[in-house]
Order: structure tokens, then C-alpha cells, then sequence
């Protein structure tokens, strides 16, 4: 595999836009090519079968890209899918996991709070990832599925997403939660909303720098980090309604990109 070819990304809409940008920053000479499903948003409801096969197409059509690894941006797609793909395909497929073990380390009120989807609360891993590392303390779960709705919305600052952020941390809060763990891919894009509805006294964790880290052990231990010192690329394809998702894109992003649509085969 070349070392120049291009890292692909996927999530079900743009909140992995909030992994993309943390692998941009520390890894910026390698190219990335990113997919917002936004045509199949929200992945929370869904079956683990639909998300097996939406992430078999995804994966296939950026590995027609070049790509020469994964990242699942997505926690979701995650808990129902890395297994299967790791069985399929032998690029490094590097996935993301609500961050437990940090959060347990931090909170000193023995409280952790996870806002994450409901599929990803009701999962093997996750129950894994409690037995493993949640033994000592109470971890709580909490869905948000309309905030997925407000930051696929471009809606990070408004009244309506504020109290939306008031009233799914209100019972963790309630609850004695020191510690909130961003265990959806879109959460962090309201990290400046929730640390200013939760206060200072609440640790926020997000989990992006580490998938980040991870991906660059694991391109490095198979020589395959970009050595070009040109700074890399960035290419966006969506199943969404392509005005709105450019939009939004763009906003998140933090300047105007091009985003291309999906070919009818995988849209
Ligand atoms: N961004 C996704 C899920 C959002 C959705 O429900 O589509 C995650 O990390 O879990």
C-alpha cells in the first residue's frame, strides 16, 4: 500500500467531522477523504444488519478512493460494524469508543455521566467497556438523538439546542455527574454549549485526539504515514441533501469545501 494514499473516514452524517479535524491537526500532510451519511441519519435508531451494510458499502467506496485505512468515525457504526469489516477487508480499521476508562480515572464523585446513542448504550462493547473499567464507580447512560438532528442542522448556538443540552445532562447532573464522556461523534460540536450549561465543575471528555493518536501509532507501525511534506487534502462525499450537508460542512469545517454526492450505488 502507498503511504500517499488517502485515509477514509465515515460517519453517519457530519459529526465525525469533530474525528476529521483532530486527525487534520495532527497528522497534516495526510490526505483524508470523508463521508457525512447524512441521506441515513440518524444511525441511533437503526438495526445492527442495516448499519452492517451501509458501513460495507461506505467502507468499499472508499477503499475504490485508495484509501489505505479506516477510521469509523462513529461510535455507533462502531459498536455494530468494526467486527465484521475487520473480518472483510485488511486495510488498519481504527474505530472510536465512548472514552470509560479516562472518565473513571477523573471523577472524584464516583458519578460518569455518557451521552451516546441508544444503540451504543444498549451494546455488548459498551457493557464491556462498563465490566472492564466501571467496576468502582456508577456510570450513567443518556441518548441525545435530537442533538444529532441540531449539529446535522448546523445548529450549535441556539436557545432550542441549549435547552436540549439542559434537559439530557439534568438528570446525570441530578444524579451527582462530575464527569460527562461525548460518546457520539456529533456531541463535540456542542462542547462550548454543554461546558457552559454544565459549569466549570464538570469535566468534559471527548474521545477525537485519542482515536487520532491510535490511528497514527497504528499507520506508523505499518510504515504507512504520509512522508510527502505537502500539507494534505481533503475530499467530501455525502448521501445527504447536498446544499444543506455543503453548508453545514463548510461551517464545521471552518471554511468553504466541495462536497460531492454519493453515486446512486451507495447513496
Ligand atoms: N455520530 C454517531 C451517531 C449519530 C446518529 O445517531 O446517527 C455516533 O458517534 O454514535
Amino acid at each position: 500500500m502507498n503511504p500517499s494514499a488517502p485515509i477514509g473516514v465515515f460517519d453517519s452524517g457530519v459529526g465525525g467531522l469533530s474525528v476529521l479535524r483532530a486527525i487534520r491537526t495532527e497528522l497534516p500532510h495526510e490526505h483524508l477523504c470523508y463521508i457525512a451519511d447524512s441521506g441515513h441519519v440518524p444511525y441511533g435508531t437503526k438495526t445492527p444488519e442495516y448499519l452492517q451494510q451501509r458501513a460495507l458499502e461506505l467502507t468499499r467506496f472508499l477503499l475504490v478512493q485508495g484509501a489505505k485505512a479506516l477510521v469509523i468515525a462513529c461510535n455507533t457504526a462502531t459498536v455494530a460494524a468494526v467486527a465484521n469489516l475487520r473480518a472483510t477487508f485488511s486495510v488498519p480499521i481504527i474505530a472510536v469508543e465512548p472514552a470509560v476508562k479516562p472518565a473513571v480515572a477523573l471523577t472524584k464523585t464516583g458519578i460518569v455521566g455518557v451521552l451516546a446513542t441508544a444503540a451504543t448504550s444498549a451494546s455488548a462493547q459498551f457493557e464491556s467497556l462498563r465490566k472492564r473499567f466501571g467496576a468502582s464507580v456508577t456510570i450513567l447512560t443518556q441518548a441525545c438523538p435530537q442533538l444529532v438532528t441540531q449539529v446535522e442542522a448546523g445548529d450549535l448556538t441556539s436557545p432550542m439546542t441549549r435547552i436540549l443540552i439542559e434537559q439530557y445532562t439534568a438528570p446525570l447532573l441530578t444524579a451527582g455527574a462530575d464527569t460527562l464522556v461525548l460518546g457520539c461523534t456529533h456531541y463535540p460540536f456542542l462542547g462550548p454549549l454543554i461546558d457552559d450549561v454544565v459549569g466549570p465543575s464538570v469535566t468534559i471528555i471527548d474521545t477525537g485526539v485519542a482515536v487520532t493518536r491510535q490511528l497514527s501509532r497504528v499507520l506508523a507501525a505499518q510504515n504507512l504515514l504520509n512522508v510527502d511534506l505537502i500539507p494534505g487534502s481533503e475530499h467530501f462525499w455525502t448521501s445527504g441533501k447536498m446544499q444543506t450537508t455543503q453548508g453545514v460542512i463548510s461551517t464545521l469545517w471552518g471554511h468553504a469545501v466541495t462536497v460531492q454526492r454519493l453515486p446512486q450505488t451507495v447513496a
